[in-house]
């Protein structure tokens, strides 16, 4: 998949405003991406843009994303978009403990799944149906007779899951995929999804506000700030030398189990919202310990350094991030 400059608006009293702006991103055959960012960053319009599923009053202003053998989704229409999905694109939305249908049973809902995708092994997709939920800690033949309502939280969202990989779709858009899980399920399932994506070849990426999320599945992270992606690169490099002061702050937000706990600083200030996101400039400046006169009228270019791309004027300009950030704390 390769998204290029992807734009999505939402029509507010305010005039349109853009939730995800001029985002590109290469998703690799066979890798696991994770999106990062805070809450109201844009990372479920982000992933709603990347199935053409954004609803008024949204829209995809600008952009591409592509997908191999497919085409541009942006440009697909009804039944095309329809078919993609599911089939060329397997998904879990955020919502995915809200999004049974609360009158059918799991298994009816899959039939319907299977049916509506030409899925002529019926028996064979049932199968496939148990042993993913087998693996994923539930008794597989009595969830497939479970609604909705008979179903916990964390049940529900592991049967999202199911459905996102049981149709074979080679393209998996997990959108905060474990939020409603305890710990120890969580681990369960990320070791499920990493294991599963390495047996099938899949590309997958998931979206998620919890850092520790990405940093135990994802081979490639990309950090999004008010709309923008901000940092990307190897997972890894990201997390041990993270260069955007946003991703610097981020990680230091984080208590650790082990040592003081009051090295966990949290980031002064708060997220943009739409209608405080600025118009021109540096999406993260009223927060950032480098804000320089450029930072205020001009967007920091996103520069590729190897496999590291980073949007940052300080960054760009080769001053030493990780200096002036602690003298500034
Ligand atoms: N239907 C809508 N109409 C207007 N604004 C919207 C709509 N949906 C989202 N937004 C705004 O777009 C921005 C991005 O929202 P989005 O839900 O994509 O962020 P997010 O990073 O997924 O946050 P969260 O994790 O809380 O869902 C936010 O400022 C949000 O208020």
């Amino acid at each position: 998949m390769r998204i290029d400059g992807l734009t999505v608006v939402y029509k507010t009293p305010a005039g349109e405003l853009p939730a995800v702006r001029e985002i590109s991103l290469d998703l690799r055959p066979g890798s696991i991406t994770g999106i990062v960012g805070e809450s109201g960053s844009g990372k479920s319009t982000l992933a709603l843009s990347l199935l053409n599923a954004v609803q008024p009053p949204g829209r995809i202003a600008a952009g591409s994303v592509e997908i191999d053998g497919l085409g541009d989704v942006v440009g697909l229409r009804g039944e095309q978009l329809r078919k993609a999905r599911g089939k060329h694109i397997g998904y879990v939305f955020q919502a995915a403990q809200n999004s049974l249908n609360p009158l059918k049973t799991v298994g009816k809902q899959l039939l319907d799944l299977g049916r509506s995708h030409g899925v002529d092994d019926l028996r064979g997709l049932v199968r496939e149906a148990k042993e993913l939920l087998g693996r994923m800690g539930l008794d597989g033949a009595r969830v497939l007779d479970s609604h909705q309502h008979e179903l916990s939280g964390g049940m529900r969202q592991r049967v999202g899951i199911m459905l996102a990989l049981v149709l074979n779709a080679h393209l998996v858009v997990l959108d905060e995929p474990t939020t409603a899980l305890d710990m120890i399920t969580q681990a369960n399932i990320l070791k499920i999804i990493r294991e599963v994506h390495d047996e099938r070849g899949l590309t997958t990426l998931v979206i998620t506000h919890d850092i520790g999320v990405v940093a135990e599945v994802a081979d490639r992270l990309a950090v999004m700030y008010g709309g923008r992606l901000v940092e990307q690169g190897p997972t890894r490099e990201v997390l041990g030398a993270p260069r955007h002061p946003y991703t610097k702050g981020l990680i230091r937000a984080i208590p650790r189990l082990v040592g003081d706990i009051d090295e966990a600083r949290a980031l002064p200030g708060r997220p943009p919202t739409l209608a405080t996101v600025p118009k021109e400039g540096c999406v993260f400046r009223e927060r950032c310990a480098l804000r320089m006169d450029v930072c205020d009228t001009v967007d920091p270019r996103a520069v590729a350094d190897g496999p590291r791309i980073v949007a940052c004027h300080a960054v760009e300009g080769a001053v030493d991030v990780t200096v002036d950030v602690k003298e500034h704390a």
